[in-house]
């Protein structure tokens, strides 16, 4: 083996190791060999053979060091088949991250249930390992259990897992409260057009927080004799800036307001979660949060993110678009309300339970059923607004949902710069979609797809999309470099096999 594939199979086996919480030691002691033995594979400074790969994977238990399991993952399609039974919806992508942020508030033991397994919660937990935060999946991998050290170490910070992610930006609020001087990696995330940070530097300024941002960095530098006298009003109501802005609130002693706050659901998951750390938030669901912060926050606790509003949108659309009737349990309805009103305008035949409450007692759920309806386009425009409007996350969905519905749909993404072009990668499956600018893309149905072998768009919700319609195209489809998707499902094809899809992963070795 060269050097080259050493110290990558090396790095395979710290990052596994990392994730399962566990010190070199403990990896040694299962496979009965020395630390040194494991540092030196570690750092690609040993020979090793392949039974000792396949022996670290079962210990580890993680398919990052099976063999054949390195290369990018695609997904073969076989379409055309109708989808039945039913499905539980997953804990959100976007509480997951918050939360994981938001453990660095906290100097006792944060249990997460059932977070999300996904390359998203991947990359933060890779970034904290890499600060010294004990992370490890408990309870057969269902939960993560997170351990902030005493004194974290920042300069050793996992640079390409943080640039690989958008909320590694969440950071700076709880850090503001740990170091007085520190360096954090560009946010990155899906390829959305420019993202600004502003926002949150905005935000933060007013806790003393002042970054300059050189060479791909954020310097930051922590002022302790400011503090948020007046409301702070934020300029723009986006979920991950007011989840920065409470991050730094809960650990200010003192009270906080903010205003033009998001009441999204993710930002309503971390207010629950902050209550359950002993910081008091008033307004939870409003857009004006006050927040009754701690100077020190040292509690064991135990908390369980609520379901993802925007996979239960998927696996909706997933329905309509392959004429199932399926039932999407676990759906929480009240992130879904304007998305049902809509559907039920253009002839969706679906059903509600009565309502029950998610693991974290607060956030209402229901099984939503949905039939194989005669859809007709709405009359006016599909357009996102801040919750309790149509989420901006749910909008690619309807493109896909308005393909199968007669007549013509407009659907106006004003949020992303990019977004609304990718949807346009569906005519290459049989879709008639035109771009009217890059916000605006008219659809036309009812479509009738057909199979293609295609990339990825760089975007998530596109993306998945592609593989609905996939889905739905008679014949092979093949859908490559499916990691975007990793990104916030988890198990996707997995699971959508499990109600009747024929979806195969493979991947280059
Ligand atoms: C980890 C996470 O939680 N990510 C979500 C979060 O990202 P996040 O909070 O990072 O969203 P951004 O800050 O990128 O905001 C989204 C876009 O909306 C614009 N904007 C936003 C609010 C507003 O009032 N006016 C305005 O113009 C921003 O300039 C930006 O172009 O919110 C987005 C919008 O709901 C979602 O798509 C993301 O899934
Ligand atoms: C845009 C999204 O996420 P992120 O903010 O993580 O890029 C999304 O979830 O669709």
């Amino acid at each position: 083996m060269s050097d080259d594939y050493l110290s990558r199979i090396g790095k395979l086996i710290r990052d596994a190791r990392q994730h399962r919480g566990w010190t070199q030691l403990q990896l040694a002691e299962a496979l009965n060999t020395s630390q040194s033995a494991v540092n030196r594979i570690e750092r690609g400074n040993q020979n090793i053979s392949l039974e000792m790969i396949a022996r670290i994977g079962e210990a580890l238990d993680s398919e990052i060091v099976s063999l054949g399991y390195s290369g990018p993952m695609h997904l073969r399609v076989v379409g055309g088949r109708r989808l039945s039974g039913s499905i539980d919806v997953k804990p959100s992508k976007n509480a997951c991250v918050a939360l994981l942020c938001a453990s660095l508030l906290n100097s006792g033991r944060t249990v997460l249930r059932r977070v999300a397994r996904i390359e998203e919660v991947f990359r933060l937990l890779e970034v904290l390992g890499s600060i010294g935060v004990r992370v490890r999946w408990i309870n057969d991998g269902d939960d993560l259990e997170i351990v902030p050290p005493a004194e974290l170490a920042l300069d050793d910070i996992d640079a390409e897992a943080a640039r690989r992610t958008r909320s590694i930006i969440m950071f700076l609020g709880p850090l503001l409260h740990r170091v007085d001087q520190f360096k954090l990696p560009y946010a990155g995330g899906c390829d959305l057009g420019t993202r600004t940070v502003e926002p949150h530097m905005t935000a933060l300024r007013r806790f003393g927080l002042e970054i300059a941002a050189t060479d791909g960095t954020y310097h930051a530098q922590v002022d302790r004799s400011v503090t948020p006298e007046r409301p702070i009003v934020l300029t723009e109501r986006g979920d991950t800036v007011t989840e920065n802005a409470l991050l730094a609130a809960a650990r200010h002693p003192g009270v906080t307001v903010i205003r033009n706050a998001s009441s999204n659901y993710m930002v309503q998951d971390l207010c629950f979660f902050l209550e359950m750390l002993g910081v008091q938030v008033e307004g939870v669901g409003t857009t004006t949060l006050t927040v009754h912060g701690l100077a020190e926050i040292d509690r064991d606790v135990d908390y369980s993110p609520s379901e993802d509003p925007v996979e239960a949108m998927s696996l909706i659309a997933a329905a309509v678009v392959t004429s199932s009737a399926l039932t999407i349990r676990r759906a929480p309805v009240e992130f879904l309300e304007v998305e049902l009103a809509v559907l039920e305008g253009m002839g969706l035949d679906y059903d509600l339970t009565p309502e029950y409450a998610a693991d974290n007692g607060r956030t209402r759920l229901a099984d939503v059923t949905v039939r194989p309806s005669k859809l007709e386009a709405p009359i006016d425009k599909i357009h996102p607004m801040p919750f309790p409007g149509l989420n901006i996350d749910n909008v690619p969905f309807f493109a896909a949902i308005a393909a199968s519905a007669h007549g013509q749909t407009l659907i106006h993404d004003w949020v992303y710069d990019n977004r609304a072009i990718y949807l346009t990668d569906l005519n290459r499956i049989g879709g008639r979609l035109q771009l009217l600018d890059p916000h605006r893309v008219l659809v036309e149905g009812p479509t009738r797809w057909r199979a293609a072998e295609m990339m990825c768009p760089p975007a998530l919700r596109p993306a998945v999309v592609i593989l609905l319609a996939m889905m739905a195209a008679e014949g092979t489809s093949v859908l490559r470099n499916v990691y975007v998707i990793n990104r916030g499902y988890q198990d996707l094809a997995e699971r959508l096999n499990s109600v009747g899809a024929q979806i195969e992963i493979f991947r280059d070795i």
